[in-house]
């Protein structure tokens, strides 16, 4: 909660103005009983009507200010709320941009969505309340037990016996609810993930007539999440019958007690009444007393969730050394792997094993290797995605872990296995490898990676827009974008996993030429022998080691593994 509520501190001026209009309100509703009294001893009783007049006239004022203070209050409340969830979700989302690989993994997508939204909105919803009605019941509850005193400090006295009882109570009630709403919080994030995945293979659950098997998936975790929050609850509906039955014991006290110093003389009727009138006030505030703990405890799990993200160490960026750019012997976009091996982290699989190679200046590698060899890792070490565990990686003759980050990706162009494109124009999409780059650029780019014909095709050529996920454009084209992107970026190393995969062979050809005047040193994961027989060199990965490393042509006579794919691609020669 502390570090949840330390963005409340900008706001704090608001939330303080909000916070005296509150008490405003509530000295308002404290005093009200006694006017109402004057109004009867001084006014009806004396039959004074100028007195009734005068305080009546005083009720009807300080109404009034309850009015104004109550509205007033809503505006700063509100506004301290929302400035609250702005900054926190923002906050929250910056932590994520600066995540490592290694950290998206811990939290799924789902929980990270939830986080950002339905957790930061129930801390909201009880900063909000809190500072606008929330605070006020426990308020009224002091404020009334102090007017008691002030009546008749033995009768009150009464009042506060059960305080004890109650305080346990309610902190064994807060633990209970932060535990429960927690798991709700968990639920919610397993229905957004099965709502998410489902959502993003529609197109494979109609293919595979799936809708039932779904929505029973779908059931499931609903029910789990009713259930839950159900349970959750159920447990705070015993706060009001503690508290009233507490509460009520407390008042029997001050009828029998009181009942008996009335007979003797030592209390007037009046005092008797007014504690009662007060004790009533207090069992009225409790009546709110369930609400607050369930919204308080729901959002103290929700601000422990935030939290989490918010105390999550990228170990790679902070590894990263204050070493700022290149060595004087650098050559542009050279790479070389020393001895690099490689597990993920939290597992024990070693993913690359010893791997050793060089890229020279603006050469081009093909990487090689059956499905799960350990290519899209290797790229992935390169801009650091994650550290080596074992070995060195040296670009431009300075090991990657002593690069600047933001250097190091700055001059790497990378297109993932995926091609993955955002809501927005074509032009939107190309340019978000570079944002400030110019429409000439734009179209050399798309030029190059063969897209800008099938673009000026569209209707609306460059304007055209992008669909969720680019849902309106082929594979191929999306392949495309998505190298346009890279090459826009004009890098020192540009990195293509498996990237030209749906692309005829025609197309596919006149992508490699456009490519071959490329200065920029590459690195092609690719499964056809067709592609590799065009780079300088290739390096066969088997299970995480290299097999084998050399041109074509050697290939062809000295692995036994490299002659199999190409036999089986018949592309010996
Ligand atoms: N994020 C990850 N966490 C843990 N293990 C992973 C992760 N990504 C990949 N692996 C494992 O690492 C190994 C190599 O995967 P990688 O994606 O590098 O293979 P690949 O050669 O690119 O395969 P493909 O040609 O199918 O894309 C696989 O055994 C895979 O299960």
């Amino acid at each position: 909660m502390k570090v949840i509520f330390s963005y409340v501190k900008p706001y704090k001026w608001t939330a303080v103005i909000a916070l005296c209009l509150m008490l405003m309100e509530l000295f308002v509703e404290l005093i009200q009983p006694l006017i109402m009294a004057k109004i009867i001893d001084d006014g009806v009783r004396a039959q004074n009507q100028q007195m009734i007049i005068q305080w009546g006239a005083v009720l009807l004022i300080l109404s009034f200010i309850a009015f104004l203070a109550g509205v007033i209050n809503s505006y700063f409340s509100s506004h301290t709320a929302q400035s609250f969830a702005f900054d926190l979700r923002n906050a929250l989302f910056e932590k994520i941009q600066s995540f490592t690989l290694a950290n998206y993994q811990k939290f799924s997508t789902a929980s990270l969505i939830t986080r950002l939204t339905n957790d930061v909105t129930q801390v909201q919803t009880v900063l909000f309340m809190s500072l606008r009605i929330m605070l006020r019941a426990p308020l009224a509850v002091v404020g009334s037990v102090v007017m008691a005193f002030v009546v008749n400090a033995k009768l009150a006295l009464f009042l506060v016996i059960g305080a004890p009882i109650i305080f346990v109570f309610l902190i064994f009630m807060v633990a209970k609810g932060v535990s429960y709403f927690g798991k709700v919080q968990k639920r919610v994030d397993r229905l957004n993930r099965v709502l998410q995945e489902n959502l993003q293979a529609m197109r494979l659950v109609k293919a595979y007539l799936r809708g039932k098997y779904e929505a029973s998936r779908f059931e499931q975790v609903a029910s789990h999440l009713k259930v839950d929050t159900v349970k959750a609850l159920r447990t705070m509906e015993y706060i009001m019958p503690v508290l009233l039955f507490v509460m009520n014991m407390s008042l029997l006290a001050v009828l029998w007690f009181g009942t008996k110093q009335v007979a003797t003389g030592t209390a007037p009727l009046g005092d008797i009444v007014a504690i009662v009138n007060y004790a009533m006030r207090i069992t009225g505030s409790f009546s709110m007393f369930a609400f607050i703990i369930i919204f308080y405890a729901r959002a103290k799990a929700s601000a422990e969730r935030m939290t989490e993200v918010l105390a999550v160490d990228n170990e790679v960026e902070s590894a990263s050394s204050s070493i700022v750019g290149a060595s004087s012997d650098m050559k542009l976009g050279e790479l070389v792997f020393h001895n690099v091996s490689f597990q993920y982290p939290g597992t024990d699989a070693t993913v690359l094993s010893n791997v050793s190679f060089q890229v020279k200046s603006g050469e081009k590698l093909a990487i090689m290797g059956a499905t799960g060899a350990g290519k899209s890792t290797l790229l992935q070490l390169i801009p650091r995605f994650y550290d080596v565990t074992e070995g060195q990686i040296y670009v431009e003759g300075k090991d990657v872990q002593q690069w600047d980050l933001q250097e190091l990706r700055d001059i790497i162009g990378y297109v993932p296995q995926q091609s993955l494109l955002f809501t927005g124009s074509i032009a939107d999409n190309v340019r978000w490898g570079d944002t400030k780059a110019e429409m000439d650029e734009v179209l050399n780019a798309t030029m190059q990676a063969q897209i800008h014909a099938s673009v000026e095709d569209f209707p609306s050529g460059y304007d055209t827009r992008v669909g969720q996920k680019g849902v309106n454009l082929s594979g191929g084209q999306k392949q495309r974008l998505s190298i346009a992107r890279a090459l826009l970026r004009k890098g020192h190393i540009l990195m293509l996993d498996d990237s030209t995969s749906a692309l005829d062979v025609k197309t596919e050809q006149a992508l490699w030429d456009a490519l071959s005047e490329e200065s920029a040193t590459m690195l092609v994961v690719t499964q056809k022998i067709r592609t590799a027989k065009g780079a300088d060199h290739i390096l066969l990965i088997d299970e995480g080691k290299v097999v084998a490393y050399g041109s074509h042509e050697d290939l062809v006579q000295t692995s036994e593994l490299y002659q199999k794919i190409a036999i089986s691609q018949q592309e010996v020669k």
